[in-house]
């Protein structure tokens, strides 16, 4: 089982103030391994699974221990590879955006670091290269800037997953709760087939609500 790690989580839910907030590289996760929780525990910013051989194994939901571990891993990721310092400190905290006691993690800033972006881009590509992995899913909005690159560079077809009432063909769809609100998802019937290995992408983990519902539109499709 390899690591579960993310792109960024969100200090105001997990963790204390800003500065305490590292990058973690991506990593492959599969479907035997739990991946998210919310009730603290941080989640990946990526997932990739075979839901054809085992679609009921899929848990939104990561223990205690798991967790420590994947810290202790991001934290020795970080001292390892100077990249990801560079990209954390390209991301920009907001305090009380849109609203009071939310840490708003802005990418936008990363995105202006020519380095640093390409940088993220790379790290992904990395790690999940080689893995048999077919499609890419990029969350709406923030997982359309990061997902295509990486599905270019690692030859993976690349699926939106997007917001209600946006996709013009069939769609199957997953309602989930948000930091600040509640959102659905949806996707096109027809762009992932069984069997598929899938690499979800999205730029920032708070509740992990999203993750979820992208994993579990992802097990349902086939
Ligand atoms: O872990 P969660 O609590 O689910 O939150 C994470 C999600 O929230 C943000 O998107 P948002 O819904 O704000 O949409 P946007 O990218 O369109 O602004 C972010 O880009 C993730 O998709
Ligand atoms: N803290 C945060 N920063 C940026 N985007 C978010 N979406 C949900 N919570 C967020």
């Amino acid at each position: 089982m390899q690591r579960s790690l993310l792109l960024r989580c969100s200090n105001s839910i997990f963790l204390p103030p800003p500065n305490s907030h590292r990058l973690r590289p991506p990593s492959l996760k599969r479907q035997s391994a739990p991946i998210a929780a919310s009730s603290g525990a941080q989640l990946p910013l990526t997932f990739s699974q075979n839901y054809r051989t085992a679609p009921n194994r899929l848990h939104c939901s990561v223990s205690e221990s798991q967790w420590k571990q994947d810290r202790e891993m991001a934290t020795a990721d970080e001292q390892q590879d100077p990249r990801i310092a560079r990209i954390s400190s390209a991301i920009r905290v907001i305090p009380d955006f849109p609203k009071p006691g939310i840490m708003f993690q802005d990418i936008t800033t990363l995105l202006l670091d020519t380095k640093a972006f390409k940088d993220t881009i790379d790290l992904f590509v990395e790690r999940y290269r080689d893995k048999n992995i077919s499609v890419v899913a990029g969350v709406e909005a923030r997982g359309f800037i990061f997902g295509p690159p990486i599905a270019l560079a690692i030859g993976a077809k690349f699926v939106p997953m997007r917001k209600p009432n946006k996709l013009p063909g069939e769609v199957i769809s997953e309602e989930y709760s948000l930091e600040y609100g509640t959102d659905k998802m949806e996707m096109h019937v027809g762009a992932v087939e069984a069997g598929e290995h899938a690499l979800v992408i999205d730029d920032l983990i708070a509740t992990g609500g999203t993750l979820c519902a992208a994993v579990k539109l992802l097990g349902s499709a086939s």
